[in-house]
């Protein structure tokens, strides 16, 4: 095999992972660097046709997982850009005018073949994200790992259907700015680099707005059907991430910039097998123009003796200009679909693939950042400050401050100050300079993080919830409790001075509307109640026995979930449902009853220690209170006696004391006594309140379980236990939406938080990814015309009234219905 020279476009080829690997026809050479194919001649027919081919790549990866080709493709291209390039670009009213792209990655292959798996990947799976979510999630991990560089990243999408370009990020904005946005695109060119006029770039501080503007843009995809392919692009796509990089250690005005660009181009497609007429036709025959009209230019670009290619006969083509070769460090992923019936196509994308694999590359390497350079100024830059700092110290007459690293025994020393200052033995922490300062913070969070360990330690091995008898009762009485507690929760308490911060709770208008949700959910336990006593003879609502649930977060929780939710003496009730499945809070109460009923009483427990712990929160508030006003009363009385006293002249003793009378004796004992009582009352107040956020993550991780254990069963005796196929898409979501049902047991502003707690349960990781997948789908369904003819109530989303008031701070977005696919790929 010939030597690959490395400034060369790379090329990968990907299989579509299937059953009917053509075996016979197709071989991939152990090297995994050659794939030959063989077809077999008809018998019947005298064949002059070339029926062998060996194509040799960089590498054939095969039945591999995404993570694979991200880390073996696209890392490398999405490091070198972030290590940017000495260039220069000009924003005119947030549009580009000039950028150059230093890396693409490009997918190519048949209708069909992966190309939108292995870019995209499943939108709503994170382990099957594709090349797109991986390299901004790589992205900001090394921006955030680069500390001595300022990074802004902004992000375009477009899209070119049927020859026509469009923004697909356009509708972010609100309708004014949309109208602007449907403006015609247009390709410029500027100094050999391309730029698309009118495409908005979108800023995006974090990965999780990143993946916002992609799945925003996902959504508006033109997505078509046809027999090969139920969800197929009819559009090329290019997702371009713009990177632009300021140093901060020097002030040098230059700055990096670099261009990615994330290629998924539509599938070549042979009419006769993919059935299509009308539209889809339509689309075929631009997609396949624009391919070829690349394959040309890729032919030219590959042939050394050309020095022209027409780049302008068509949009991609044109818009690629700057992406393939040259300067660009470019990728193609070739995907084929290596079954016998697509042998033409796989062995038309190895042919192109070879082409490919000539187009020269010579990225240019980043000249602008010398560290040692940089290092070296800092250090001279450094002296000049100290000799500066020395001569204003002399002037300002302030001797024998040193700016130098603190020794082990100043920071010794510091610590063991802010030890005694927090533990109440010193007054003032002795610090000269910003170093102390700096060490005295430090000390301060060693100090605060050892307590907030100790604290919860001591919690931890304090709350055992006991068993509980009878538990109905008790839960008949939790409502009340809650309602006390909240409608106890007035009034204020303060410092002793009444001059700083106030204690107590929110405003009654600030407050979610408990009333309503405690009758709602009265009326609900009645209505289980009187089932469950119709059903008394059924075995299945016999007396569990109590369960008792440590607090302490471990295995030992893991093993009461578990006993849990399979209670052996329950019986199987799969068989006894009916056919159509329930509404979803009727299956909500059936599965408290059966299968959730000991997830439930935990929950129902924990719920109750809460509530119970709310109340003594309140009632300790009140009671400061009373203190606080009998304090202000006794210190005026006080105060009253002392300048009576002083107005009828002092009398003293013979040691040249104060006398004071027996009244005013008492006064300032009293006042003694209730501020010991207020301190006590404040210390224990602080705890609970401790105690009270401790207890509701503990509810909000019971919630989780049961609402979790819900669904599997709810899919198990309704759905079959089906997840896939069958399941209507709204189904199959439903596990990551917060679903009206579930306001048996908390309002929207809670439902939110679970959902929250939900995500950060799972992988930190994917936090940004799942974060993004339900903004996305949110939006949509907020913004989702009424007269789409589907109510957004089927959803779950919209009651709430926190919901509504996110709604009012999103851009409103003009959904087109007929391009806008589902996000469930
Ligand atoms: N490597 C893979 N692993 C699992 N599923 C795959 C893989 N490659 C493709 N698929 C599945 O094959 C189907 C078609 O893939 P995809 O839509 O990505 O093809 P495409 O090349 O983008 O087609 P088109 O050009 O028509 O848009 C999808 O259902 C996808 O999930």
């Amino acid at each position: 095999m010939p030597q690959r020279s490395l400034n060369q476009v790379k090329v990968f080829v990907r299989t579509r992972p299937t059953n009917n690997f053509a075996s016979d026809a197709i071989t991939i050479g152990r090297d995994n660097r050659t794939i030959s194919i063989h077809r077999v001649a008809s018998n019947n027919v005298v064949d002059n046709k070339v029926n062998d081919w060996a194509f040799h790549i960089d590498h054939v990866f095969h039945n591999v997982s995404q993570e694979e080709i991200f880390n073996s493709v696209a890392k490398d291209v999405v490091d070198r850009t972030i290590d940017g390039y000495n260039g220069l670009f000009v924003f005119e009213q947030n549009q580009l005018l000039f950028a150059p792209c230093l890396g693409t990655i490009l997918c190519y292959g048949q209708t069909g073949a992966g190309k939108t798996h292995t870019m995209t990947g499943f939108t709503e799976s994170y382990q099957n994200r594709g090349v797109i979510p991986r390299a901004l999630q790589h992205l900001y991990q090394q921006i955030n790992a680069r500390q001595e560089f300022a990074y802004t990243v902004r992000i375009a999408y477009l899209e070119i259907y049927n020859d026509q370009m469009c923004d697909l990020l356009r509708t972010i904005d609100s309708p004014a700015e949309y109208q602007q946005h449907q403006q015609q695109l247009s390709i410029g060119e500027d100094a050999g680099f391309i730029y698309v006029k009118g495409l908005s770039y979108r800023l995006a501080n974090t990965e999780e707005e990143a993946l916002n503007l992609l799945f925003e843009g996902e959504t508006n995809r033109a997505v078509g059907q046809h027999v090969l392919n139920k969800q197929s692009s009819r559009s090329h796509c290019i997702f371009t991430i713009l990177i632009e990089c300021r140093s901060m250690l020097s002030s040098d005005e230059k700055y990096t910039t670099s261009k990615l660009n994330l290629v998924d181009l539509a599938g070549s497609e042979r009419l006769a097998k993919t059935n299509s007429e009308g539209v889809t036709k339509r689309e075929a025959t631009f997609i396949n123009k624009s391919l070829s009209f690349l394959e040309q230019v890729v032919l030219n670009l590959s042939d050394k003796k050309t020095n022209f290619s027409h780049f302008r006969s068509s949009k991609l083509t044109h818009a690629l200009k700057d992406s393939i070769g040259g300067r660009c460090h470019t990728v193609m992923i070739a995907n084929i679909w290596p079954e016998i019936q697509y042998l033409e196509e796989t062995v038309s994308t190895l042919r192109f693939a070879s082409r490919m694999m000539c187009v020269p590359a010579e990225p240019t390497v980043n000249e602008i950042v010398d560290p040692v350079r940089a290092i070296e100024n800092y250090k001279r830059e450094n002296r000049h400050l100290k000799e500066e700092l020395a001569i204003h110290d002399k002037l300002a007459n302030r001797q024998g401050v040193s700016y130098d690293p603190l020794t082990t025994e100043q920071l010794n020393e510091i610590e063991s100050q802010c030890r005694r200052f927090v533990e109440g033995n010193l007054d003032e922490i002795q610090v000269r300079n910003i170093r102390q300062v700096q060490a005295a913070f430090n000390s301060f969070k060693t100090i605060c993080r050892n307590t907030e360990k100790d604290v919860d330690k001591k919690y931890r091995d304090r709350y055992v919830v006991a068993e509980k008898q009878d538990y109905e009762h008790q839960d008949s009485q939790k409502l009340s409790v809650v309602s006390q507690s909240t409608s106890n929760l007035t009034g204020t308490a303060g410092e002793l001075d009444g001059q700083s911060f106030a204690l107590g709770t929110v405003p009654k208008e600030q407050r979610v509307n408990k009333e309503g949700l405690i009758k709602m959910t009265r009326s609900k336990r009645q209505a289980a109640k009187q089932a469950s006593t119709k059903d008394k003879a059924s075995p299945t609502l016999s007396k569990l026995p109590g369960t008792s649930l440590s607090r302490n977060q471990t295995a030992e929780d893991e093993q009461q979930f578990a006993r849990a939710k399979e209670p052996s003496d329950l019986p199987e009730i799969k068989d006894q449902r009916p056919s159509t499945p329930p509404n979803r809070s009727t299956a909500f109460e059936d599965f408290k009853q059966t299968r959730g009923v000991n997830l439930n009483k935990i929950y129902l427990e924990n719920k109750e220690i809460l509530a119970s712990k709310k109340k003594q929160y309140a009632e300790l508030a009140r009671r400061i209170n009373q203190t606080k006003n009998e304090i202000d009363r006794t210190r005026e009385d006080a105060e009253h006696k002392k300048n009576e006293r002083l107005r009828m002249g002092e009398f003293l003793n013979d040691n040249g004391e104060t006398i004071i009378d027996e009244e005013e004796y008492e006064l300032i004992a009293r006042l003694q006594e209730l501020k010991g009582t207020y301190r006590t009352d404040y210390e224990q107040w602080k705890s609970l309140q401790t105690e009270i956020s401790y207890c509701q993550n503990l509810l909000n991780q019971c919630q989780n379980r049961l609402l979790q254990e819900y669904d599997i069963w709810y899919n198990e005796c309704y759905l079959n236990g089906n997840n896939t196929g069958t399941v209507e898409g709204d189904e199959l979501i439903s596990s990551v939406k917060p679903s009206n049902e579930y306001q048996v047991y908390d309002d929207a502003a809670e439902r939110f938080e679970r959902m929250q707690k939900e995500l950060l349960l799972a992988d930190l990781d994917s936090m940004p990814f799942r974060q993004a997948q339900i903004n996305t789908n949110r939006r949509h369904v907020f913004n989702a015309p009424p007269i789409q003819g589907k109510s957004t109530n089927n959803t779950g989303y919209r009651s709430g009234g926190s919901y509504r008031q996110e709604q009012s701070f999103l851009p409103p977005i003009t959904l087109n219905t007929n391009r806008q696919k589902s996000l469930v790929r």
